[in-house]
């Protein structure tokens, strides 16, 4: 049978958080999970029937225990991995409640955007960073 990409297509919901010294919040992928070892954006799958502002603000919840207030849409990206495709929703978290942990036993860490570029995210966040460190720098 033949795989129609199409079809699996993945519905991300993710967040870059940014806090008032203008520093955004990543995590390290686990090494057992898709594109393991890799630091992210907070977020994950949406779920069927959910807006992706409510799969943001679960995610972001299950995930480092904050409770969203605040987002906006900043770019969405379709990636062919060659095993899985993903759409990435991706959204500016701008308020937020919570002092954020890796409640999944997941290294976090805050960095400024000129720092993202030392890190090693999935290739389907090339251009997520780039709009990241364009749009802090004038002034989203
Ligand atoms: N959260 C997140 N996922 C990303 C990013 N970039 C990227 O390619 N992905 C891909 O998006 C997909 C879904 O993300 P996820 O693993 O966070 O999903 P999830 O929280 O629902 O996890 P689960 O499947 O364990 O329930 C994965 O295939 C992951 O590799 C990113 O910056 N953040
Ligand atoms: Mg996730």
């Amino acid at each position: 049978m033949t795989a129609n990409t199409s079809a699996k297509l993945v519905h991300v919901a993710v967040g870059v958080i940014v806090d008032s010294q203008q520093n955004i919040l990543i995590a390290l992928r686990p090494e057992d999970s898709h594109q393991g070892g890799l630091w992210e954006f907070p977020g994950g799958k949406v779920e069927k029937g959910e807006t992706v502002e409510a799969a943001l603000s679960r995610e972001l919840n299950e995930e480092l225990g904050l409770t969203l207030i605040s987002c906006r849409p900043l770019i969405e990206i379709r990636h062919d991995y060659p095993d899985k495709s993903v759409l990435l929703d991706v959204w500016w978290v701008d308020d937020f409640t919570g002092q954020p942990e890796g409640k999944e036993g997941q290294p976090i860490q805050w960095v400024s955007a000129s720092e993202l570029s030392g890190y090693t995210f999935p290739a389907a966040n090339t251009p997520i960073i780039h709009a990241v460190q364009v749009g802090l720098e004038a002034g989203r």
